[in-house]
This record gives C-alpha cells, structure tokens and sequence, in this order.
C-alpha cells in the first residue's frame, strides 16, 4: 500500500482525493493547509499531492526535494515562474504537473492537438470554460493546457498567438491566433469545449466533469503510477498509455 500524503487537504479536491486513496486501497498519510508543515507529512508518506495554491508550490517542491519524495501537482493558476521551479525540482525527484487529472480531458487534449494539425488556419479556434463560482484563476488550467494542444498542432507558440478574454472595441479576430473565454458560476465542477470555427462550418470537440471524483481518481492514478519512477517530469498522457 501506498502511503499518500495531501497538500490542500481539506479543500474540495483534496477530500475528494482523500476519498480516492480509500477507493483505490491505499494509505493517507496526512494532509497539510495553509500555515501547515508540509515536512511533517513528508516524512510518513511515500508520495505528496498536491491540490493547493500557487504560493505554495516552491515550499511544497523543496520539501518533497528534501524527503525525496515524488510529487503530482494538480494546482493551477500557475505562472512560468512556477514551471521553471517545477522543471529544476525534475532533475532530483520524479514530478507530474497537469492541469487535469481526468482521463477523459487527456484524451481530449489529444483530439485538439489533431484536430489542430489537420485543420489550417481558415479555422479559428476558441476555447470556452465553465466553472464553479469558487474558481479563483483563469482561463482554466484545462484550457491552458487544450490551448498548448492546439499550439502545438499548428506548431506554433501559444504564449504568443492567445488572446486570454475580450473587452471593448477589440478590432477584427486576428488570424491563428487562439482564444479564451471563461463563465463563472454555481457548483460546476469544470466543462470545456474547443471550437473550431470556418466558414459555414464549425467543430466542437467538448469535456464535462459531472463532479471532482474524476479528478482525484486520476490524481491518485497518477500517484500510483509515479512511485518508483526515475527523476523526471512526467505527464497524464503517459500515466494512462494514450
Ligand atoms: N489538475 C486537476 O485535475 C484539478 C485541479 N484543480 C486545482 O486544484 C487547486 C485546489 O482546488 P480546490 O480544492 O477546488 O480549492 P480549495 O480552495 O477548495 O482548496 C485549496 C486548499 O489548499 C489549501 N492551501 C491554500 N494555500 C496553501 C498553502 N500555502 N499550503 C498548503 N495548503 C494551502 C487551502 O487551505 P485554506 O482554505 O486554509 O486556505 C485549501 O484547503 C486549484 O488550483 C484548482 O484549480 C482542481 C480540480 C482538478
Ligand atoms: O478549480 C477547479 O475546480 C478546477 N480546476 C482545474 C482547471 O483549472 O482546469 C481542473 C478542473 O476543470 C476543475
């Protein structure tokens, strides 16, 4: 059995993740929260994951680095500051960053990025989330991610081709260029949809989570999977052989 331990434990990932080590049969090891010591779990666990905030992904790198201990991280919201450390903390430990944890989004991300390739640039894409009223980043970090499938489908960079919301006399859609769009409201536990839109046609590849069990199902999936790994950085597509 597993020994996991939950940084963010008693937010609504990490009960949901709490649950899941329990219907998966593994060990919790103990969680932490804000103004907690992530180094007291890390001494009992055999892997850390981690559901919190950003602020607190160096501590929680540092302290898995120390325990040598591998990582999932499923916080978004992060910046690219926060993957340069995660890349760093890679060459000591095994880590997994995603944004989704769910099999169905992996899958997705998949069908975007071909989708992308095949279809040329007459074909706008837009992405479009909902989440709950809680949700305090965006775009999503789903989107985020189904934005670098798309990218890396035209090969292109996304950093420089996305146009993160829409206000104002914005002038004319900008050809390849990829967009955002984020709804905020009630208990939705995260819906995604990639438009490709042309002339006269549109496709529309989409994902709904009906609650966070997928997630934290994925994220201990992944946990599983990660323990006993090399140092590295690891991703969801490789977690599930896709
Ligand atoms: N990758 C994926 O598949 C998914 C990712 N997420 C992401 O997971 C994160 C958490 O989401 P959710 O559970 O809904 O959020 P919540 O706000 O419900 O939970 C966050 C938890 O993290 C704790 N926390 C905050 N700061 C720190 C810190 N510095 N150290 C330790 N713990 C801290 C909070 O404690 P306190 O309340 O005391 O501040 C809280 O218990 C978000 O970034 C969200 O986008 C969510 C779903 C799926
Ligand atoms: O905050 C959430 O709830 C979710 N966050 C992740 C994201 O930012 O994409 C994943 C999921 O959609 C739920």
């Amino acid at each position: 059995m597993a020994r996991i331990g939950i940084i963010g434990s008693q937010g609504r990932m990490g009960q949901a993740i709490a649950a899941a080590i329990a219907d998966a049969g593994e060990d919790f090891a103990g969680g932490v929260d804000k103004g907690g010591d992530v180094t007291a779990i890390a001494g009992n666990a055999d892997i850390l994951i981690d559901f919190s905030s950003p602020a607190a992904l160096e501590g929680n790198l540092d302290a898995a680095m120390a325990a040598k201990l591998p990582i999932v991280i499923g916080t978004t919201g992060l910046e690219e500051r926060h993957h340069w450390l995660i890349d760093a903390a890679a060459e000591h430990i095994p880590v997994l960053q995603t944004g989704n944890t769910s099999l169905g989004v992996t899958l997705l991300a998949h069908l975007v990025r071909e989708a992308a390739s095949r279809l040329g640039e007459d074909w706008d894409i837009e992405i479009v989330e909902t989440h709950h009223r809680m949700k305090v980043d965006a775009p999503s970090g789903t989107a985020l991610l189904l934005g670098e499938a798309a990218a890396k489908g035209r090969a292109v960079d996304l950093a420089a081709n996305a146009v993160r919301g829409r206000d104002g006399i914005t002038g004319k859609r900008e050809a390849g260029t990829i967009g955002f769009a984020a709804l905020r409201g009630g208990s939705v536990a995260g819906d995604h949809t990639v438009h490709f839109l042309a002339d006269n046609e549109r496709l529309s590849l989409s994902h709904l989570a009906e609650n966070r069990g997928i997630f934290a199902k994925g994220a201990v999936r992944a946990a599983q999977w990660l323990i006993g790994k090399g140092a590295g950085r690891y991703t969801m597509p490789e977690v599930l052989g896709l």
